[in-house]
């Protein structure tokens, strides 16, 4: 055992559980090349002197060598096109223009290599990033030649590569142990059955150093308990990753936020994993001396061209020969980007030092030996037929889809625990509903039917239609355009479905909003003495689920098409009060004007409404008047003295315009609203997670 910290992972975590007890364990000899689990016999000594037999699971290295590929580019060009931008308050209109931001930028990366790519902000390291990745693309124009072991491979690069991006995108309620568990079980090669992809993971925890956090949930989980720290995040950034073992890594800022010690720690990750045959590349902003001093090699850019790719030692050489040497105990990291810098009031004189930088390079041995080994790679790979590994790596690609149902069970159980595990956010919508119903239930306690009940019941049997569409739309609307970003993250590196993720998301909030909906009805209903039997109080059970299910169907539909929290909240209430306005209490279904009779179909407000306006009026023969003290010389009242308006609830249903023939219908179209805005919603989802992906 050369490296025990590296070949035992899991004795530690065992030790632990046997705190008093001495950990006897025989371990035979491993090829660290070889991807799996092998099984220990171990025993452990307990103190009263019995000596249990345990089997240790033995992990190979997660670090794993992996086949080594060399990443080339050549003559890369990116731009962009400006759009016009016109004038107003007249000032000077600006003409469309194609923005040039990289310029024949070429470099090679060997097998074990970690490359820092530095510059000034602007420089055009994110969108060399973007090119190499295939990522990101959509709005550029570009050309050059990007290869693998001098394949031109396109596309495929993201099969077998990872990009770590700057932001971490987590669910917060899962544990770092469960996401991994998550990401391996969809997302591992086919061909490792459930307990190796499991094994996998405890074995990327400990070599990622997040067995202290292991059971921590990667967000705040409420009651003063902090989520895991930035770097612990960024680990599990790289851990998530580490999982399929892609032989090429991209990270965007890997080190951004974090304190020297984190940072280093992370950098060192990248070393060990460089070490094992990876393509490491990492954009960097400001390292400290001893973390630029860990990399390989640097690529140095400015103004979208590259100023120096080479060693550190030749970086060095290369600027000292320029006349720009280095201060002593200065950060050469510092000193790089000050010298490549575009100083504000001085842009021209830097531009022109900065472009004889990088003409400068092309003259250097690093420059040549680029080319050379740019050459020497298409050559290779111009006199083979093939490359069988990058091949079997390619193909290996399709091998990590994992079946829909494998995506459907794995999706639903990390929904489930989403959606149940933030007890605050649970206790909050529960607190909220019984409080609202108990509001409602007190304003409206127990009315009288009579003349001037029925105002009232009304009033409050629209509130409930209005409080359930409010309350499950804005649910969603607060929380699912967090999520989205994740989901587009996810679909992007392949793990599931668009379709998977919808069911599961949709399925796995239905019991939540069922019970809220349950609760607030029931306590409303009898709160407020609506007509008193079983049957009546289940059907506006029934309707009041349905108006809950629309509403939910129309906030995903919003979300997906906004994508943001702030757009969504924007967007939502004008459409909502519209379809609120034809409900049936404020505008009489009599008196819609034609050219907004259109909306009416979009009111769920009023079928529902009909619906639970039947329900409590069809039965009531007879609605009380009041007594009228008639003048001695009449026996009958004029009819324009009575106050009696309602003496049936066929008279409160034809006043409001609202018929009993309706009702199936209403019910019908309650349904079609949800399908139709269900099947919209998943149609935006796909439209969005295509785009995201070009
Ligand atoms: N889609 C785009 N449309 C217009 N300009 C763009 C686009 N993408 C990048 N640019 C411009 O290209 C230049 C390089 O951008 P890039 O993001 O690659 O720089 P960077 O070196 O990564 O900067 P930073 O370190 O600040 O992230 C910048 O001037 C940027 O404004």
């Amino acid at each position: 055992m050369d490296d025990p910290g590296e070949k035992t992972p899991l004795l530690q975590s065992h030790k632990s559980v046997t705190a008093d007890d001495a950990l006897h364990v025989t371990v035979t000899d491993v090829d660290e090349n070889q991807v799996g689990v092998e099984h220990v016999d171990g025993r452990v000594h307990s103190s009263n002197g019995g000596i249990p037999t345990i089997r240790i699971e033995r992990y190979y290295s997660v670090i794993e060598k992996t086949y080594p590929v060399a990443l080339s580019w050549r003559n890369v060009n990116v731009s962009v096109k400006i759009p016009a931008k016109k004038s107003f308050c007249g000032g000077e209109s600006i003409p469309a223009r194609e923005k040039h931001i990289l310029t024949d930028v070429s470099g090679v990366v060997q097998p074990g290599t970690l490359v820092a790519i530095m510059g000034a902000s602007g420089a055009g390291k994110s969108t060399l990033l973007n090119i190499l990745t295939n990522r990101n693309i959509k709005n550029y124009i570009y050309t050059g030649d990007i290869r693998i072991n001098g394949w031109h491979i396109g596309q495929c690069i993201k099969g077998i590569s990872a990009y770590v991006q700057q932001d971490d995108l987590f669910i917060g309620t899962l544990t770092v142990r469960e996401q991994l568990q998550f990401r391996a079980l969809l997302r591992m090669d086919k061909r490792l059955d459930r307990s190796a992809r499991l094994s996998r993971v405890e074995a990327v925890i400990t070599e990622m150093g997040l067995i202290g956090c292991a059971n921590n949930r990667i967000g705040d989980a409420g009651g003063g308990k902090k989520g895991i720290s930035g770097g612990e995040r960024k680990r599990l950034s790289f851990a998530s990753e580490a999982l399929t073992n892609p032989p090429i890594f991209f990270c965007d800022e890997p080190t951004s936020g974090l304190d020297t010690f984190m940072a280093q720690s992370i950098v060192s990750t990248l070393q060990k994993m460089a070490s094992k045959g990876r393509v490491i590349l990492c954009t960097i902003h400001q390292p400290s001396s001893e973390l630029f001093s860990m990399f390989d090699q640097i690529l140095l850019m400015a103004e979208g061209r590259t100023a120096f790719m080479g060693t550190q030692q030749a970086a060095m050489e290369f600027f000292q020969k320029l006349d720009y040497p280095c201060p002593t105990n200065y950060n050469p990291a510092d000193h790089y980007i000050l010298t490549l810098a575009i100083v504000p009031g001085r842009e021209e004189e830097c531009r022109e030092n900065t472009l004889a930088i990088c003409n400068k390079f092309k003259e250097t041995e690093e420059c040549v030996k680029i080319t050379r080994q740019t050459q020497e790679l298409t050559e290779t790979a111009r006199h083979s037929n093939s490359d069988p590994l990058l091949n079997d790596l390619l193909a290996g690609d399709s091998r990590y889809d994992s079946s829909w149902l494998v995506q459907f069970r794995y999706l639903f159980w990390r929904s489930w625990i989403t959606t149940f595990r933030d007890v605050i956010l649970f206790r909050v919508r529960i607190l909220q509903t019984l409080t609202l119903a108990i509001v409602l239930g007190l304003v409206y306690l127990q009315t009288t039917v009579d003349q001037k009940g029925i105002m009232s019941i009304n009033g409050a049997i629209f509130l409930l239609i209005t409080n359930t569409s409010f309350s499950n739309m804005f649910a969603v609307v607060n929380s699912f355009p967090l999520e989205l970003a994740i989901f587009l993250r996810e679909y992007g590196t392949g793990l599931y479905r668009v379709d998977s993720y919808y069911l599961t998301k949709t399925l796995s909030e239905v019991p939540l909003f069922v019970v809220i909906s349950i609760i607030f009805t029931t306590l409303t209903y009898w709160m407020v003495g609506l007509y008193n039997s079983w049957d009546a109080y289940l059907i506006a059970v029934g309707i009041l689920l349905l108006v809950a299910n629309v509403a939910i169907s129309l906030a995903y539909l919003i979300s997906t098409i906004c994508g943001s929290v702030t757009l969504s909240l924007a967007i939502a209430p004008p459409l909502l009060i519209p379809i609120m306005l034809f409900g049936g209490i404020f505008v009489n279904n009599g008196n819609v004007p034609v050219y907004f009779v259109w909306l009416e179909y979009l009111s769920w407000f009023k079928f529902a409404n009909e619906v639970l306006m039947v329900n409590q009026w069809r039965n009531f023969d007879h609605i009380p008047c009041p007594n009228i003290t008639l003048p001695l010389n009449m026996t009958t009242p004029p009819s324009s003295a009575s106050p009696c308006l309602f003496r049936t609830g066929t008279d409160v249903l034809e006043y409001t315009s609202f018929s009993e023939d309706n009702i199936y219908l209403d019910i019908g179209l309650l349904v079609a609203l949800q399908v139709g805005f269900r099947i919209l919603s998943i149609i935006a989802l796909y439209v969005r997670a295509r785009r995201s992906k070009e």
